[in-house]
């Protein structure tokens, strides 16, 4: 049976492997170099790509691969605008190189010598804008393609180790009408100048095409963001029209906010938010700005229906400095605002009461799904993190050959070295009904088989309704298999930067807009089914997709490895906390949301405790030696 019967656009990782293993054959890369029609050694490269399992026709395989390229290049020329780390997100960089690098260099001479002047490859030339993801398999693009006349003999551009050729303009190429040399070798200074000439000018031409390439790619993103504008107005008015009819809902307050779809960026606690009424959208040129407007100015929602019914409003809710709330909202915001005020408080209201009427175990136990030979430090760091949070237990599943390490950590720890057994799963399976949470990635790894074993847990533990925390590799997981998580609510997901850039072009096709964090985590939840999203960073941005809260917590400038295993497992307990506790103790607030922000306060805390004490030695280790002062300090004073 074929691995991918039901074909989309979408490549999964291993299919592109596939791919770019049977494009790489060294027959094949001849076959390209050698023709300027390429269409035949695409269709033996779909038949290679059947046998292997999978099922794409020869347009689709070219598509995919001239793709591929324009990453590739993109990644290589660093012309890129994701902070210059574009090249750790081009997956497939390094196999791309390989097989580059180890092309035949193509003789421009002897591509002017065959005569194909203007029969252009397919392969090699790379002048289209990008094709919409959507559509890659039908290669129809929902923009319109931003014409390049190409007509002239190409040329070859060297990008790193390889040649690829390229079309040069009319003028740079000294028209049509060139001719084909008489004599081959006849004058050789004059052909290294025009060879000069013409890489100068294919250069030029290059980043032209560039160019209009990133217009072409704003033009999209912009129609994108109309249609979700759209969708968004659509919901605005279905939610007003309940809300005429509720009269609780119909309460709203004076705060409605301009009709912007802002972000808090630019915010500071207590600074109104008009002051930053604008969209910021991708690059200069295509930036849609809003006049601030005062805040007093803007009419209430009684006033004004359409400023809430049609718009989705986003209102700061000036913190502490500690934290921020950003939330969107439509009409029935009051109800979703109610208790935002702080966040602070609905962490202290979720910390059980030390008792003498409970038992071992009441208090939470936890399990760290993680740990293999490279990585023991990360499952410690998490489980005993959720130790001395305050959960009773703490479990560890995790391979073999990590089990004996992480147990000398540490006694308090139980360690199951089941995580590479055949039985995995069954062993796991058998604590569930005594789990609490999971902590599903740290010290994971990418090796297959837990992976495979990660994600049966996660399947067994949603059916038992466990709040589950992936991290780490775990992230990496969903962002093979978002469905593995999509849309189950007490899932909570804490990526850094890059996790994030991948969770979020795994599920968007189309790379991150690095300037605007909020708005993406916001789309990133949304896209997971409003999961909770932890994006790590100067600032912890903390979203279900309907508000966005600020975690600015004082850290330090010290980010030794394992604060994000601190942060997981303590997070771990504090999901259990906030989930087992009553609607009245959260003021009905996402319980994830609450526990995100408690886990994040404490770990910035604990990191600017310990850097307080150790300076540029601070560890991971100090920070947990941290934590109980910390917790005292925010949540118990
Ligand atoms: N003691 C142990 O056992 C520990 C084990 N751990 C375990 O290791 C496993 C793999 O985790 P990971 O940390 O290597 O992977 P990930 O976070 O993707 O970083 C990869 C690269 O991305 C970059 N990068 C990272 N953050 C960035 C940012 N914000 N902004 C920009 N760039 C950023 C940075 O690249 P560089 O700067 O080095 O080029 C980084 O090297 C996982 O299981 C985890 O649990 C850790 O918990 C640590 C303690
Ligand atoms: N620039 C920063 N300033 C202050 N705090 C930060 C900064 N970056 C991260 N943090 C804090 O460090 C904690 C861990 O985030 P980090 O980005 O280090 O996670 P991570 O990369 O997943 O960690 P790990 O090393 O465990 O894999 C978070 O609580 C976050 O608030």
């Amino acid at each position: 049976m074929l691995a991918n019967s039901t074909r989309g656009f979408l490549w999964s990782d291993v299919e592109t492997r596939t791919l770019l293993n049977i494009w790489g054959e060294r027959d094949i890369q001849t076959a390209l170099g050698g023709n300027f029609r390429n269409s035949h050694v695409y269709r033996d490269v779909a038949r290679r790509l059947v046998i292997m399992g999978f099922e794409r026709t020869p347009e689709q395989c070219r598509v995919r691969i001239k793709s591929l390229k324009r990453q590739f290049i993109l990644a290589k020329e660093g012309n890129l605008r994701n902070n210059g780390q574009y090249h750790k997100i081009c997956k497939f960089y390094d196999a791309m190189e390989t097989i580059l690098s180890c092309r035949p260099q193509i003789d421009p001479q002897e591509l002017l010598d065959s005569g194909a002047v203007g029969d252009e490859t397919e392969e090699e030339v790379d002048t289209d804008p990008p094709q919409d993801p959507y559509l890659e398999s039908t290669g129809e693009s929902s923009y319109p393609e931003t014409q390049v006349k190409l007509e002239y003999p190409p040329t070859p551009v060297t990008v790193g180790n390889s040649t690829t050729v390229r079309q040069i303009s009319s003028q740079s190429a000294g028209g049509p009408s060139s001719k084909r040399p008489k004599k081959r070798h006849a004058d050789l200074a004059l052909d290294s100048v025009t060879k000069r000439l013409l890489e100068q000018s294919a250069e030029q031409n290059f980043y032209q095409m560039e160019e209009q390439r990133l217009q072409a790619e704003d033009h999209r993103r912009e129609a994108k963001h109309a249609r979700e504008l759209h969708m968004l107005q659509v919901l605005g008015q279905m939610f007003s029209s309940i809300a005429t009819r509720n009269p609780v809902a119909t309460a709203t307050p004076n705060t409605a906010m301009p009709p912007a779809l802002n972000t808090m960026e630019s915010m500071q606690p207590g600074v109104p938010m008009s002051a930053s009424g604008q969209m910021r959208r991708g690059r200069s040129s295509h930036r849609r700005v809003r006049s601030p407007q005062p805040q007093a100015e803007w009419p209430s929602h009684h006033s004004h229906p359409q400023s809430q019914a049609e718009w989705p409003s986003y209102h700061s809710q000036p913190q502490s400095n500690a934290g921020l709330v950003l939330e969107r909202s439509f009409s029935l915001g009051t109800a979703a605002r109610r208790g935002m005020d702080d966040i602070l408080p609905l962490v202290k209201n979720i910390v059980p009461q030390l008792t003498s009427k409970k038992h071992k175990g009441q208090d939470g136990q936890i399990a760290i799904i993680g740990g293999c030979q490279e990585y023991t430090g990360a499952p410690y760091f998490a489980a005993i993190s959720a130790l001395k949070v305050g959960a009773d237990v703490s479990h560890v599943f995790c391979a073999k050959a990590a089990a004996t390490v992480i147990k000398s950590y540490s006694p308090e720890l139980i360690v199951h070295p089941v995580l590479d057994s055949p039985n995995a799963v069954e062993e796991i399976e058998k604590w569930l009904p005594r789990l609490h949470c999971l902590v599903v990635g740290p010290g994971l790894g990418r090796d297959e088989m837990l992976l495979k074993t990660a994600k049966e847990v996660i399947e067994k533990s949603k059916a038992r309704d466990i709040p589950i925390v992936i991290d780490a590799d775990g992230l990496w997981l969903v962002a093979q298999q978002p469905s593995v998580i999509q849309g189950y609510k007490k899932g909570i997901l804490t990526p850094n930067y890059m996790e994030f850039t991948q969770l979020y072009e795994a599920m968007h096709h189309e790379p991150l807009d690095s300037s605007d964090h909020q708005r993406s985590a916001m789309e990133l939840s949304v896209a997971m089914g409003n999961l909770t999203v932890v994006l790590k960073g100067e600032d912890d941005l903390i979203t279900d997709g309907n508000k966005v809260i600020l975690c600015r917590q004082e850290g330090s400038g010290c980010r030794c490895g394992g604060q994000g295993d601190l942060l997981s497992g303590s997070l771990g307990v504090l999901a259990h906390w906030a989930y087992t506790s009553s609607a009245d103790m959260t003021k009905s607030v996402n319980p994830s949301v609450v526990a995100a922000f408690g886990a994040c306060s404490l770990t910035r805390q604990c990191n600017k405790q310990a850097f307080h004490k150790h300076w540029r030695a601070t560890t991971t280790t100090d920070m947990i030696q941290e934590i109980s002062s910390a917790f005292k300090k925010l949540f118990e004073s």
